[in-house]
């Protein structure tokens, strides 16, 4: 069974200044060794907060080349564009710099987008750090609980990205063996519901917990 190292923190607000602190230390230090470094960042509303932090913070943004764990397939200015969140929240200040690499393209499908993103991932693989959301049904990225799919997204052999199903819109992801490339792994959650979720996670068939997939290498950083 694998049992994460769970970080509590007193609120939202210390998670995300602290967090951010470790990212932009895990990305500097890949930067001075390495050159070109990668960060892998989820959606959903839990990061905002930790995005905005880490945006003020200076770094060599330019080597940067940032993505997403997963994107719904709607338009730019779609209330719910995983994009428009990173780009009003991350990629703003200091961190404007930074390369980003957008999973929409705004083809008429994920499938038609997906074999062109996986080829233009490889470039950014293994990924130097990634943050992972989680949903309260324990799905992450876009690798949701016994979805039609999953089995393929979960191969250790899976391209880089896929389209997705399972969620509300359609949607395209990072695949398994992609996202466990990361040489640092965080999973970011708020809320008590979230919290009860990652225990029935631990040791769970990632069939039914997908989250379950990274929680051995990964510390898992929590507020209420
Ligand atoms: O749909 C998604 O949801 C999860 C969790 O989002 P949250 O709103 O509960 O924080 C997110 O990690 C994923 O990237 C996103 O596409």
């Amino acid at each position: 069974m694998s049992h994460p190292e769970i970080v509590t923190y007193p609120d939202r607000e210390m998670m995300a200044l602290s967090l951010a602190d470790r990212i932009a230390t895990e990305l500097r230090q890949n930067l001075d060794a390495i050159g070109a470094t990668s960060l892998c960042v989820p959606g959903g509303s839990t990061p905002a907060a930790m995005f905005r932090a880490l945006s003020d913070l200076p770094l060599d943004w330019g080597n940067v080349t940032v993505f997403l764990n997963d994107e719904r397939w709607v338009d730019w200015d779609h209330p719910r564009s995983n994009s428009a969140m990173l780009r009003q929240t991350l990629l703003t200040g200091p961190a404007e710099a930074a390369q980003y690499l957008d999973l929409y393209t705004g083809a008429a499908t994920p499938e038609v987008a997906a074999p062109d993103l996986a080829e233009k991932m490889q470039a950014h693989l293994p990924i130097t750090v990634l943050v992972l959301g989680m949903g309260d049904d324990m799905h992450t990225a876009s690798l949701f609980p016994n979805a039609p799919g999953l089995d393929r997204l979960m191969a250790h052999d899976a391209p880089a990205v896929m389209a997705a199903g399972g969620g509300a819109e359609p949607r395209i992801t990072l695949t398994a063996p992609a996202l466990q490339s990361a040489l640092h792994t965080h999973i970011m959650i708020a809320g008590a519901e979230k919290r009860a979720a990652l225990d029935t996670a631990i040791g769970a068939d990632p069939a039914d917990a997908p989250i379950s997939l990274f929680l051995r290498d990964a510390t898992v950083h929590y507020a209420e």
